[in-house]
């Protein structure tokens, strides 16, 4: 068994990330800026957008985040997207989900303006990646396809089994996989919460990918053996005993189901990290398309 370690890849794409940074500094070019917009005061929310902007400063970026107070709002967010989208300064940016309820989650998402949309969420850019076209791709989704790649895990003619549909994550990684190329070419099935007789299914995968946020939901019955596993789930539980007053878990009974694995990924140290990594990228390559287009 093999762990796939994302923490350790994560910092590997960053210092690659440094080493380019450095270049376009001695080029005399402007460094890549990123920015993330927070609404109210998750816990989560915090905890990731801070390590995005640490992460910032440790590769040479430039980072702003604009927090904004729970009660803010629809418009004036709408407001605030308006302004990145103007400011010439800002390469891409992010606005942290999930959103307060009374914000309207879409009516924000589709206001972003697609050439600086690094979260890859704006229609536009789902559009092209489902067509097979250049876009900017979903951090956490991109950040398991290079988990994959660096690992030389070969996908092509394999049954992936994802396991959760959101937006975010289910959904676009289904479509990755199935993506005709030699990166892809999986064979794949997404599975949700009415998806009949789960187990029998997933008993069949080689790849497995769990995003649906049930601590222990993936039990060692449920996969053959060989399998790689992707665990995506972030769940924090409360425990008076950690310094943090919680623990985070994935989806996976780890202990039980890395002993019939071949691969399998941590929680944390396995996804999380590789997310962070792969927004930096994007807004890397937000930056270079600005260059060429002068802006
Ligand atoms: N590591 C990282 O970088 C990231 C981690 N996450 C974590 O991943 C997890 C999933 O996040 P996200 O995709 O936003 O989740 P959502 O809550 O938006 O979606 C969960 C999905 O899981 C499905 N589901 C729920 N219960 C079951 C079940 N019993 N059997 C089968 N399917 C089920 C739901 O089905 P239905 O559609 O029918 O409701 C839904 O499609 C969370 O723990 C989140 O914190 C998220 C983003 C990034
Ligand atoms: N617009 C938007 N884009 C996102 O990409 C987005 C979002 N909203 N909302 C929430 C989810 C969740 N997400 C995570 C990213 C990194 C870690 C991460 O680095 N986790 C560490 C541990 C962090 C901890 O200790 O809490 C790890 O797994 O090792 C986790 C979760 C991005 N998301």
């Amino acid at each position: 068994m093999e762990i796939l370690d994302g923490k350790k890849v994560s910092n590997q794409i960053k210092e690659e990330l440094a080493v380019e940074v450095a270049q376009m500094k001695a080029r005399g070019e402007k460094v890549p800026h990123l920015a993330a917009v927070l609404v109210g005061n998750d816990g989560a929310s915090l905890t990731y957008v801070g390590s995005k902007v640490r992460s910032c400063e440790k590769i040479g970026f430039e980072s702003t985040l604009i927090h904004l107070p729970e009660e803010t709002t629809e418009e004036e967010l709408l407001k605030q997207v308006e302004n990145l989208n103007k400011n010439t300064d800002i390469d891409g940016y992010i606005v942290q989900l999930p959103l307060p309820k009374h914000i309207d989650e879409q009516k924000v998402l589709m206001a972003v303006d697609p050439d600086k949309d690094v979260d890859g969420f704006h229609p536009a850019n789902f559009g092209k990646m489902a067509l097979d076209m250049e876009s900017f791709i979903p951090a956490t989704p991109f950040g398991i396809m290079e988990l994959l790649r660096r690992y030389n895990i070969d996908t092509e003619g394999k049954h992936a089994v994802v396991i959760g549909r959101s937006h975010i994550v289910g959904r676009p990684i289904s479509i990755l996989l199935s993506q005709k190329g030699k990166a892809a070419n999986a064979t794949v099935t997404l599975t949700h919460s009415r998806t009949k007789d789960l187990k029998a299914i997933t008993v069949q995968a080689d790849i497995i990918i769990s995003a649906l946020g049930v601590p222990n939901f993936l039990k060692e019955d449920m996969v053959k053996e060989g399998v790689v596993v992707i665990d995506v789930g972030i769940t924090r539980v409360p425990d008076e005993t950690r310094k943090r007053g919680y623990y985070i878990t994935g989806d996976v009974d780890f202990e039980n189901v890395s002993k019939k694995a071949s691969h399998i990924t941590p929680v944390p140290g396995g996804v999380g990290p590789m997310t962070i990594a792969m927004l930096l990228k994007n807004t890397l390559l937000a930056r270079e398309r600005h260059n060429a287009s002068n802006a």
